[in-house]
């Protein structure tokens, strides 16, 4: 029994008081707690550690009162388990050796026995529910193929990936032969993440956004749907494909719950591309929380108008930002918290 079940209640379109309020990337980056103990075990190693696992996801639910954690892990564990060399360096991110550059690269990829390579995260997720003690759900993710694809075949970080997109057109064959690969086991994980007892799942397609709407419904928009599909028998799924609001209407016959909308789309507009039929999440531009407590309110207050606050989870339109003050990520959850309908008139 969950106590706080406001998040599954929006997912099912189910009526409440308020919103629920969650922020992306709220298990990491920005909470001092946070830093000390990034200062004592590497990246991979806060990943792959249950009990450090548990403490970092539990961290913003205790310092700011969120509706819901998100395991503390990383997008770039599936392509690990699948044989990719990542390392994630300070100040730049994560650097892949090897990249894929050719077709036959791709054969280079393994497909894992999850319940192996990536045990560890179904280890972190039972030590998780165990520290939350059903205060609040806990959300499992994976990334999606086409984002996935990015980093594997960019090697780092990138603002256009250029690189991963031109592979995706010089060599359909094989991009679609990766995406399909990565589709089974972020299909076969995720599954896995909801026997160890995750109560919803979200994808991120972080760099949906960045092919355009030919490229997102050839290259990023079947896989969305393959996971959306396979997983929502076993729990609600939410589809954050960042800056493809061109794909918002294909997406709702995908099965997901929700459809996690990014800073840079209208609230209006998604809900109109969505037959407001579906759950919607977001979008509060993560710049808004270097301001301050009056002007994070103003701002969340309108963002909730335009929303609406059936079907909808008050959530920033992307991750939120490292050199966030933490009183201002507390001004964010407690704006949504104190939502009551006498604002709307
Ligand atoms: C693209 C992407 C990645 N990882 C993720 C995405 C999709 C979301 C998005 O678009 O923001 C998702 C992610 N990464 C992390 C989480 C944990 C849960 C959470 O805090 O929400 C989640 C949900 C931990 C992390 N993953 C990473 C950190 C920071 C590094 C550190 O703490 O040492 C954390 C807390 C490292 C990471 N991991 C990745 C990058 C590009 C970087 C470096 C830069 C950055 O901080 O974003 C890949």
């Amino acid at each position: 029994m969950i106590q706080n079940d406001l998040l599954l209640k929006s997912l099912q379109g189910e009526p409440v008081n308020r919103p629920p309020v969650w922020m992306m990337r709220q298990a990491g980056r920005f909470l001092p707690s946070y830093q000390r103990l990034r200062e004592k075990y590497d990246f991979f190693t806060r990943c792959q550690t249950p009990e450090l696992v548990a403490d970092i996801t539990c961290l913003p639910v205790d310092e700011l009162g969120v509706d819901a954690a998100i395991l503390f892990s990383d997008i770039l564990v599936v392509p690990q388990a699948m044989g990719a060399h990542i390392d994630m360096q300070e100040g730049r991110g994560p650097v892949i050796h090897q990249p894929i550059e050719k077709p036959e690269d791709v054969n280079r990829l393994e497909e894992p026995d999850v319940t192996h390579t990536l045990g560890y995260v179904f280890q972190g997720i039972r030590a998780t529910l165990e520290k939350l003690n059903g205060r609040v759900p806990l959300i499992g993710f994976a990334g999606a193929p086409w984002t996935l694809l990015c980093y594997l075949v960019e090697g780092k970080g990138s603002a256009g990936f250029e690189q991963a997109r031109a592979f995706c057109y010089r060599y359909p064959d094989a991009a679609h032969a990766l995406l399909e690969k990565i589709t089974r086991v972020t299909i076969a994980y995720l599954q896995h993440q909801v026997k160890a007892g995750v109560h919803c799942v979200q994808v991120f397609d972080s760099w949906a956004g960045l092919l355009g709407p030919e490229g997102f419904r050839q290259f990023a928009e079947p896989y969305l749907q393959q996971i959306a599909r396979s997983l929502s028998a076993f729990c609600p799924v939410i589809l954050f494909p960042k800056g493809a609001w061109f794909g918002l209407a294909s997406l709702c016959h995908s099965g997901a719950a929700a459809i996690g909308i990014d800073w840079q789309t209208d609230a209006g507009f998604a809900r109109k591309a969505t037959n407001h039929q579906l759950t919607l999440q977001g979008n509060l531009d993560p710049v808004v929380l270097l301001t301050d407590p009056a002007t994070i309110r103003r701002q969340t207050f309108r963002m909730i108008q335009a929303f609406g606050k059936e079907k909808y989870i008050a959530n920033l339109g992307h991750g939120i930002l490292p050199q966030t003050p933490v009183e201002n990520a507390r001004a964010f959850v407690q704006a949504v918290q104190s939502f009551s309908e006498s604002w709307i008139d």
